[in-house]
């Protein structure tokens, strides 16, 4: 799939601009993106996957302290778009993150990463279409499950 979904934590919105540029930069087109601020409830179910972990509700309280940006991105010819977009974002610890990438360049720690990427075509899909109506990214999920542009 060519699309995946992202999203700027609260802790590196100040850093938004420059994190922009490095995305167009890494070669991925921005279909629609919104800064939004979260509730507590709509991150719990954003992260659902996560429940059982020890560190679920602080993770989902820091997702609420500001305002976030939420991007549908698209890689124009591209394939496996979530995990070459996940090799932007580096390791999940921006202390083991290579060099130049985003987590390395804005996370502070694995409590303060920067930013967020679906992990697969099926994440990216759920989670385009929690946040994003098809009006707003010209998408539709068609009968087969495949993201299909509308216009
Ligand atoms: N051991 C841990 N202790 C505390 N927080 C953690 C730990 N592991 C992960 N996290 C936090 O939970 C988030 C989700 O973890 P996950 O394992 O899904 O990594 P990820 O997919 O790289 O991150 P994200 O979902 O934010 O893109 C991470 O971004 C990080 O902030």
């Amino acid at each position: 799939m060519n699309l995946t979904f992202s999203l700027i934590k609260p802790s590196a919105m100040n850093h938004c601009e420059e994190i922009l540029m490095a995305i167009k930069t890494g070669g991925f087109s921005i279909l629609a993106m919104k800064s939004q601020n979260l509730t507590l409830s709509q991150v719990k179910k954003f992260y659902k996957e996560h429940a059982e972990r020890s560190f679920f509700e602080p993770m989902c309280e820091r997702l609420t302290l500001g305002p976030v940006l939420l991007m549908a991105l698209y890689e124009q010819n591209g394939k496996d778009t979530p995990l070459q977009f996940r090799a932007l974002l580096g390791a999940t610890n921006p202390k083991d993150a290579a060099p130049g990438t985003l987590r390395k360049r804005f996370g502070i720690d694995l409590d303060f990463n920067a930013i967020h990427g679906s992990d697969s075509d099926i994440s990216a899909i759920r989670e385009l279409s929690f946040f994003f109506s098809g009006m707003e990214t010209g998408l539709i999920l068609s009968n087969s499950h495949e993201l299909e542009l509308l216009y």
